[in-house]
């Protein structure tokens, strides 16, 4: 619970107001069976109407008090609830955005969302339930037995037992519980990513006709749900009934005894009407406290749960110098494996240097650790020996934030963002005016922005749904091209674009080439050819760095790149 102290500090105040009215208000639902008992032993059973009146106008009062007291708590334990549900969810996300790679590659997105959502919502209902009436169960239950005890020591025996059996109760439902909620939540997370993942790849459903795959892969976790959610509601379900029924027959015997009592005068009808008053009592706050128990529990896998998100490791840290970088690149025998991958090397041994303003082209099979190399430089992880250095400096001796104000990225596949063509372009520099955002478009290709309704304020769909993947291709471009940063990697960014179009676009973006330092990803020749340098990878390891013509005099496996692609390609 030391994950809330911080909410707990926070709204301190108005908590504590809560729990003092509700600790007041069980005091007045306390007194109750008690002013009861004086109207009936003072009252009606010597036929006294001043002591039915005199009574009874006490009890009102109490009973006045106590909802006053009820109105109170009610309103704090919305507000404070729902408020420190809100701050949770805050923290929650900021924690998410500032994830390092590897902590985002650990928790699915689906399972997040579950975090997010369905488990700061139990804790908030948890806050609300302590707010409102879980102080108020015990309270009541042992404010109850106490006033019991002193109308009548020996009846009181027979609510010791039914205490003592109830709570045995509640420790198996509590020991019963917990594995079983956890494993709810999980079931939750994997709905989640089931209709996360369909509503991703919607179109490819409708492309392959797998409906009744995914419909039975969503049924599969939906049942699997099912049968977590009753096998936790069965505990609750089966230990309810089992507690009102011991506490049915301590009362049976309470009344019985009580009878006897009274024929030998040990006990009088008032005690008697008081004592099953608390009985009822005692049963409602016991099936309030198995509730709390249970809300406790499902807090407790909530809480593990949302625990885990704070624990997972944050991007690098803002500490380190910020530099204006130039863009010349050196890796220096730079190895690197994935933390949550097969341990096996994505970049072995690897060192190549590039100078400010030249064009370098990394090109490779699939898998060959192309991308790997601009994450790298970007610093989304740190690399296990060797060293990366831009600028000169060591990439981790700078502010990651000054490295990466250094460095544009047009990633393989385009992320656009629901919001206007211009607000996706600007995401790249936010203070670009009207000229700059429309020479980034035109440097691009993307003329089709102004044959769209309302051009450059045409409204994009989520992950840009109602353009095509060339045009999506092209407002990423323009995007990176907007940045002002000495390094610009296109990772396979215009994989979508035809030929001519291809062509065009590099034309511009070689002609900024002296002002920045430009890194090709791919794995088209055609596309490398024309860069200064080429960096050829297989399998993690460089097997070739040199110009086109150098390659084609020492690197076989450029060669054949080039044969397969350009050669066969005149050929046909
Ligand atoms: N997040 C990750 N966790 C674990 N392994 C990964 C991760 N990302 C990539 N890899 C592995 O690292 C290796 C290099 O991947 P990388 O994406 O750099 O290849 P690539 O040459 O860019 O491929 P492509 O041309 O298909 O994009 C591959 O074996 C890949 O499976």
């Amino acid at each position: 619970m030391k994950l809330y102290g911080k909410y707990f500090k926070k709204y301190k105040f108005p908590f504590l107001v809560a729990v003092f009215c509700v600790a007041l208000e069980a005091v007045c639902d306390l007194l109750g069976p008690t002013l009861m008992s004086n109207i009936i032993n003072t009252g009606i059973e010597q036929g006294s109407l001043t002591h039915v009146t005199y009574w009874g106008i006490r009890m009102l009062l109490v009973t006045l008090v106590g909802a006053c007291f009820a109105v109170t708590r009610n309103i704090l334990a919305s507000k404070v609830s729902q408020r420190m549900g809100a701050d949770l969810r805050y923290d929650l996300f900021e924690k998410i955005v500032y994830f390092s790679e590897d902590s985002a590659d650990k928790i699915e997105s689906g399972s997040l969302i579950t975090r997010m959502t369905n488990d700061t919502a139990q804790i908030t209902q948890f806050v609300n339930g302590i707010m409102r009436i879980f102080l108020k169960a015990p309270i009541t239950c042992i404010g109850s037995i106490v006033l019991a005890t002193l109308l009548n020591v020996k009846l009181s025996l027979i609510i010791y037992m039914v205490v003592a059996v109830v709570a045995i109760f509640i420790i198996i439902s509590m020991k019963l519980s917990y594995p079983r909620f956890y494993q709810l939540q999980k079931a939750m997370d994997k709905v989640n990513l089931t209709v996360q993942e369909y509503l991703i790849g919607v179109r490819f459903v409708k492309a392959f006709g797998t409906y009744d795959k995914e419909t039975e892969r969503f049924e599969e976790t939906n049942t699997n749900l099912m049968q977590k959610g009753i096998s936790s509601q069965i505990v609750i379900t089966l230990i309810a009934p089992l507690m009102t029924l011991t506490v049915g027959i301590g009362t049976v015997i309470a009344i019985y005894l009580g009878s006897r009592l009274f024929t030998v005068n040990l006990a009088t009808p008032g005690d008697i009407t008081a004592f099953t008053i608390y009985m009822a009592q005692i049963l409602t706050s016991l099936i309030m406290i198995t509730n709390i128990f249970n809300t406790f529990v499902r807090t407790k896998a909530s809480t593990l749960r949302i625990k885990e998100v704070f624990d997972c490791g944050g991007d690098f840290t803002e500490d380190g110098e910020r530099k204006e970088l130039n863009g010349s690149i050196k890796f220096k025998n730079v190895t690197f494996a994935y933390p949550g991958g097969s341990g096996v090397p994505a970049i072995k041994d690897l060192s190549f240097s590039v100078d400010t303003g030249q064009s370098l082209a990394i090109i490779g099979p699939t898998g060959s650790g192309k991308s790997t190399i601009a994450w790298l430089l970007l610093r989304f992880y740190d690399v296990n020996s060797g060293k990366i250095l831009i600028g000169g400096y060591d990439v981790k001796e700078l502010n990651i934030n000054s490295l990466r104000d250094n460095i544009a990225i047009v990633p393989q596949k385009p992320m656009l963002f629901s919001g206007t063509v211009a607000q996706n372009i600007r995401w790249g520099d936010s203070d670009a005016d009207e000229d700059m955002l429309h020479m980034a478009a035109d440097k691009a290709q993307a003329g089709f922005i102004r044959q769209m309704p309302e051009e450059f304020d045409s409204v994009l769909g989520s992950s840009g749904v109602n353009i095509s993947g060339g045009q999506k291709q092209r407002i990423s471009i323009a995007r990176g091209l907007l940045k002002k940063s000495s390094i610009l990697i296109l990772d396979d960014a215009t994989s979508a674009l035809d030929a001519v179009t291809e062509a065009k676009v590099r034309e511009n973006i070689d002609a900024q080439a002296r002002k920045q330092t430009i890194i090709t990803i791919t794995q088209r020749c055609g596309t490398a050819m024309s860069s200064d340098k080429i960096l050829v990878m297989d399998n993690g390891v460089k097997v070739g760095f040199g110009t086109h013509k150098e390659l084609m005099e020492n690197c076989e496996i450029y060669q054949d790149i080039y044969r397969t692609q350009i050669e066969s390609s005149k050929e046909g």
